[in-house]
């Protein structure tokens, strides 16, 4: 991609349901290789914002770009990481890899077949998942599972990877190689990365912007520039308090909606 074309572009964007208005007068523009986290509590429309990006819901009003094209289905420069879930469709492990190549006008000749064959491998093993690509994937554990999701979403060679909440129900571990697995890819590729998540620790080392959505209104910047006191007291119109220990970001007294960690509630209990 053409290095001054962004990535993503929202330009006034809005989003609405009826009467409701998730969001609106979003304007962004996603580098290639950027790294950009979406935070917001319940509700906020993180998720709404990546269907929009695939081209599974239209905007409100205002214009989308990704990857040099307006959103629709089967754009094959994107990746899309899903949620961490149980997956028990009786699939082996390279055949949900493989599922990141259809759709994208994959012909059945023997070169075609050969050269499907190689980029399925070559995902596989960007991601370590040699060794449980041949097993039924629901025998696999989530964080196995989660390798494969990456991959899947790797093997079109994306130029943006759009990713929601891909490390929900891991561990710590798996949190970390899900997270280097998506960055290295951005560091190579120069991939974009638009990353959905609750919590932004495991994440913090690798960000460079987060956008945060609250109840319509929303802020974009560095995580510094977000993730202090002053700013989301404002966006969540209560006083918050934002802490930094041992490099971690703590979020303190908002109210159960946020969900930015556990530690604000053990601040509540002990107050
Ligand atoms: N197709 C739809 N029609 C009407 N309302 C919808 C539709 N899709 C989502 N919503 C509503 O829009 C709001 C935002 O949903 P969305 O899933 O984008 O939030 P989110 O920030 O990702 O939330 P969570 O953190 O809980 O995953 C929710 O209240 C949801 O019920």
């Amino acid at each position: 991609m053409d290095g001054h074309v962004p990535a993503i572009s929202l330009r006034d964007a809005t989003l609405g349901y009826g009467d409701r208005i998730l969001w609106s007068g979003l304007n962004l523009d996603i580098e290639p290789g950027e790294f950009v986290t979406v935070l917001g509590p319940n509700g906020s429309g993180k998720t709404s914002l990546l269907r929009v990006l695939l081209g599974l819901q239209a905007l409100s009003s205002g214009t989308a770009r990704i990857a040099g094209e307006s959103p629709g289905r089967g754009n094959k420069r994107i990746g899309y990481v899903p949620q961490q879930r149980a997956i028990d469709a009786p699939v082996r492990g390279r055949d949900l890899v493989g599922l990141g190549l259809d759709g994208h006008r994959w012909g059945t000749g023997v070169s075609r077949i050969r050269e499907r064959r190689q980029r399925v491998d070559q995902a596989i093993a960007e991601v370590g998942a040699e060794a449980f690509a041949k097993a039924p994937v629901a025998l696999l554990s989530g964080g196995e599972q989660q390798r494969l999701r990456v991959a899947q979403a790797l093997v079109s060679d994306p130029d943006v990877l759009l990713c929601d909440e891909p490390l929900l129900s891991l561990d710590l571990a798996n949190q970390q190689v899900v997270s280097s697995l998506i960055d290295q890819r951005r560091r190579v590729a120069n991939t974009a990365v638009l990353f959905v998540t609750h919590e932004i620790n495991p994440v913090l080392s690798l960000v460079d912007r987060v956008l945060y959505l609250v109840d319509g209104r929303f802020r974009i910047g560095r995580p510094d520039e977000v993730m202090n006191s002053e700013t989301l007291s404002e966006l969540y119109r209560t006083k918050i308090d934002v802490v930094r220990v041992r490099g971690q970001i703590h979020v303190v007294g908002a109210q159960s909606g946020l969900c930015e960690d556990q530690t604000h509630h053990l601040h509540e209990e002990r107050a």
